[in-house]
């Protein structure tokens, strides 16, 4: 780690990865608030930039215009001491997450195919991004690897309410 790195680290941000639908934007502000931290979402970065709703964005650009709108969007941000709510799709951005995994603690919130797919049940409205002949499962199976690969903690959430995923990461931060 060079020097840049390491002061970029210190900027002590907590970065929320994972599934649609796993509570990163519901837990992530939660926490930010209990941790008196500030909140970022980059969902709403990307919103807020491309004066567009998601959903458009995919309808009118395609996926592959969505994921570089995304990937500008996180690259355009320099945040201290905030969580972070990233969007499921923010895996596919190499330079993306070498960004975020540069300015703080990438955590995975992980959460079981089943557990998942109930709370997906709108997957076409969430406008959630599948590639080309990628099914819903298939999507799942391939981004567990990619949120694996960046997390620098998982855990686990499968079984728990929004207060024990909150508690479950204050715990594994201090
Ligand atoms: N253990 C849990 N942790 C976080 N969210 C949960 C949990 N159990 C159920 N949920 C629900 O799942 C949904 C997560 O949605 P959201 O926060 O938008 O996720 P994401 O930002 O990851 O797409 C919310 O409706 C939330 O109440
Ligand atoms: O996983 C995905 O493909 C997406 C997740 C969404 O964010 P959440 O993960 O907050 O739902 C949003 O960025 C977009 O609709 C694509
Ligand atoms: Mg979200």
């Amino acid at each position: 780690m060079n020097n840049f790195d390491k002061d970029n680290k210190n900027r002590g941000n907590i970065i929320l990865i994972g599934m649609p639908a796993s509570g990163k934007s519901t837990a992530g502000v939660i926490l930010a608030k209990l941790l008196g931290m500030n909140f970022i979402d980059t969902d709403l970065v990307i919103q807020q930039s491309e004066e567009k709703l998601l959903c458009d964005i995919i309808k009118e650009r395609s996926v592959e215009g969505f994921l570089e709108a995304e990937e500008k969007a996180v690259l355009s941000i320099h945040p201290s001491k905030a969580v972070i709510a990233t969007g499921g799709s923010v895996v596919y951005s190499e330079a993306g997450m070498k960004y975020l995994r540069s300015i703080g603690k990438v955590i995975y919130l992980k959460v079981g195919k089943e557990e998942l797919f109930k709370r997906l049940h709108n997957i076409k409205q969430r406008g959630v991004v599948l590639k080309a002949g990628e099914t819903p499962e298939e999507m799942y199976d391939n981004r567990c690897a990619l949120y694996e690969k960046y997390a620098d903690i998982t855990i686990d959430e499968t079984n728990s309410s929004v207060e024990d995923t909150v508690e479950m990461i204050v715990r594994m931060i201090s």
